[in-house]
């Protein structure tokens, strides 16, 4: 596959994530990048970005090959469709548009010549696109960066970016070694420019739970207690009471309801992976400082709910849920998405 000439790629989600991965994808030559961006864009369309990234090094002024503020749409700017779309904006679908919504206008129902990339965090993100678009490839990049976008247009990374893709089941399709070809297609355009650790993984829901013993626990605790993950470790009772108890029954879930063993030693595995001095907010925390909407559903609320389905205890998991639930409902009102009856005076 070293021959492969350059792809149009359309990445939809110009963050601390989709930034990078932008950036890699150009630094390799084997890509033509469209970012598209929503609150950043004036600021990067002025002056691009500006990167500080333990990879790729201080970069002023970056941009792909195009920047936009909307999602492009095929029929009405008369486009040929991409060689791949890449999501990652944060994925809530309990708040509009859904990214099926987001994508549509570049990505029609009928297609079978885009691939999409969600790298995003989360559980059966790929389910709604198994409906909306059956015969489309959907491939699952679980990235273990740690990147922050602190004020618009710049962009921190501190952990390096290592990036496992995978292809998603889909039963709709013929073969799964065509899909996995695409995966490691598009591996290989990713790693090319050599500041990225972007590997071929074959077991996409052992990556996806794995990463949610993580994702599903030290990110909602984070987020609701406002601890980063070196205060939460240094808590009174945080670790013993909440951390070590919501890892245990992810495990438990992954188990019982996909036979993913992930193997005793990864709750302390996942504890200790940031270094405690590091103090490092989870992106859920970061997204409830600036008054962001979460991801609770697809980190928390999918493997609650395929856990309990097959039948396993998750006490923990079930209360930081229904907090969760309860801080976007909060974001909600901030928002005026939710009306409130208004206040009285007692006796009126
Ligand atoms: N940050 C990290 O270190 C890691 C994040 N992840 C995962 O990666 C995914 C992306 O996260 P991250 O990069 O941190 O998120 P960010 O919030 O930093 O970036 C998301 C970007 O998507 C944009 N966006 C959202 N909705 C739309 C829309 N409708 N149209 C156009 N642009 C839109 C946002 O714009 P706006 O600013 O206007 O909201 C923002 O620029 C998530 O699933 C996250 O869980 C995984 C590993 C690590
Ligand atoms: C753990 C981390 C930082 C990626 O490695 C992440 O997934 C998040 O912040 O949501």
């Amino acid at each position: 596959m070293s021959n492969i000439k350059k792809k149009s790629v359309l990445v939809i989600g110009g963050g601390s994530v989709g930034t990078i991965a932008a950036l890699n994808l150009q630094a390799g030559g084997l890509a033509s990048v469209t970012l598209v961006l929503r609150s950043n864009y004036n600021v990067v369309n002025d002056n691009g970005f500006d990167i500080e990234s333990c990879d790729h090094g201080i970069l002023k002024g970056w941009k792909p090959s195009v920047v936009r503020n909307t999602v492009p749409n095929l029929v009405e700017e008369n486009l040929e469709p991409y060689d791949y779309i890449l999501l990652s904006t944060k994925n809530i679908p309990d708040i509009p548009p859904t990214i099926v919504d987001l994508v549509k206008p570049a990505l029609p129902s009928t297609n079978t010549h885009t691939t999409l990339v969600l790298i995003q965090n989360g559980l059966n993100i790929e389910k709604p696109f198994l409906q909306s678009h059956p015969k489309t490839v959907v491939l699952s990049g679980v990235s273990l960066i740690g990147s922050a976008e602190p004020s618009p247009g710049k962009i921190v990374q501190d952990d390096r970016d290592r990036l496992l893709i995978g292809a998603f089941a889909n039963s709709n399709l013929d073969t799964t070694a065509a899909t996995e070809d695409l995966a490691r297609e598009f591996v290989e355009i990713y790693a090319k420019g050599g500041k990225t650790d972007c590997v071929f993984s074959p077991n996409v829901l052992h990556d996806r739970w794995r990463k949610l013993v993580y994702n599903a626990c030290l990110n909602p605790i984070c987020a609701i207690t406002g601890l980063d993950t070196g205060r939460i470790r240094l808590a009174d009772g945080a670790l013993a009471g909440l951390v070590r108890p919501a890892m245990l029954e992810i495990v438990e879930a992954a188990k019982k309801s996909a036979g993913v063993q992930l193997g005793d030693d990864v709750v302390d595995f996942m504890i200790e992976v940031d270094e405690l001095q590091l103090y490092l907010s989870p992106s859920m925390l970061a997204d409830v400082r600036k008054g962001n909407f979460i991801e609770f559903e697809n980190l928390l609320g999918e493997p609650l709910r395929e856990g309990q389905k097959a039948g396993v205890a998750m006490p923990t998991l079930q209360v930081l849920y229904n907090i969760a639930k309860a801080v976007q409902w909060r974001t909600k009102e901030q928002r005026g998405l939710v009306q409130i009856p208004p206040k009285k005076k007692k006796g009126e």
